[in-house]
């Protein structure tokens, strides 16, 4: 029997995409937690999320492949922070479970979410400002989703009428690349999910409204969690501050988004109720408020 292990992060940050995820990110790494390698002709953004279970290219490379993004001659605990991470538990698990000893049963994963309006506003957002600066060679499908057939960039209100609503109506089985990021927002459909392949303890569930108005106890949960103190304090990081930036949602894509999420959101509320996590996490979970 081969006994080998691979070693792999010790801690995985899910999500969800644009609910603070890389303020959080900067935090752990800069208070010593191993950062994924940038491999050559990679974006920058790598140095936070491997993207190996949300890319099949990657994920075809295999454990070793992903294993050798932290194996950077540091020791001491790594994280993966990649948000797509959401929606692939059953890679998780397999790739844990495949590569030995007990890492299975003890990576720690966190999530963080977000009023799912207010979330599909920010993708909408960062979208947005990708296509308006940068160089159309590194804008990819994703960013293309914004885009209009003749080259022009969405309201948010078209946004919503023709990538969010179809894409959060579609059946999971059909969630290919395009409005996944779209699909991130039922976050009851992802935790039940992860709630099945891993241990409830290994999973610590956190509300963005309290990185908005509470980041210390924010922090100590998570130290709580990790059963590490790390130094330093969450700045605000990956903000679009631009001056197109929409911040104020009109009535119609709000109410549409509402109305489709209200059912979702009230499963989720039921799910953590019903699947109390570690002790630290903040129960009852604080319903969303925008
Ligand atoms: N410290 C702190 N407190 C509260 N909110 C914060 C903080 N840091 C980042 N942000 C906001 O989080 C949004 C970006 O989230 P992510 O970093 O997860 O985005 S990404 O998925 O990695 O692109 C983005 O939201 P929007 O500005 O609404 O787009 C950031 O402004």
């Amino acid at each position: 029997m081969d006994s080998r292990i691979v070693q792999l992060p010790s801690v995985q940050l899910i999500g969800a995409q644009k609910a603070g995820t890389s303020a959080i990110a900067e935090w752990l790494f800069e208070g010593g937690f191993c950062r994924p390698r940038v491999f050559p002709n990679e974006p920058s953004y790598y140095s936070k999320e491997a993207h190996f279970f949300d890319i099949d290219w990657d994920f075809n490379q295999g454990l070793e492949y992903y294993a050798l993004r932290f194996n950077n001659g540091k020791n001491g605990p790594a994280l993966d922070a990649t948000p797509d991470t959401l929606t692939f538990p059953e890679r998780v698990r397999d790739i844990y479970q495949s590569a030995g000893g007990d890492q299975v049963n003890t990576v720690k994963i966190i999530v963080i979410l977000r009023d799912p309006v207010a979330r599909e506003l920010s993708l909408y957002n960062h979208m947005a400002f990708d296509c308006r600066t940068l160089d159309p060679l590194q804008l990819t499908g994703w960013h293309r989703q914004v885009k209009k057939v003749d080259g022009s960039i969405m309201s948010f209100e078209e946004f919503v009428r023709d990538i969010s609503m179809p894409a959060l109506a579609r059946d999971e089985s059909e969630d290919g690349g395009s409005g996944r990021s779209s699909r991130h927002g039922l976050y009851a459909n992802h935790l039940q999910n992860w709630f099945e392949r891993f241990d409830r303890n290994q999973i610590i569930v956190l509300s963005y409204d309290e990185l908005c108005t509470n980041p210390e106890k924010l922090q100590g949960r998570i130290q709580s969690f990790l059963g590490v103190a790390v130094p330093g304090h969450i700045r605000r990081i990956n903000s679009n501050n631009s001056l197109q930036k929409v911040e104020i949602l009109s009535n119609e894509p709000r109410q549409q988004l509402e109305s489709f999420m209200k059912p979702h959101n009230e499963r989720l509320y039921e799910l953590l109720e019903a699947n109390p996590g570690p002790s630290m996490e903040q129960r009852p979970f604080p319903k969303f408020t925008m």
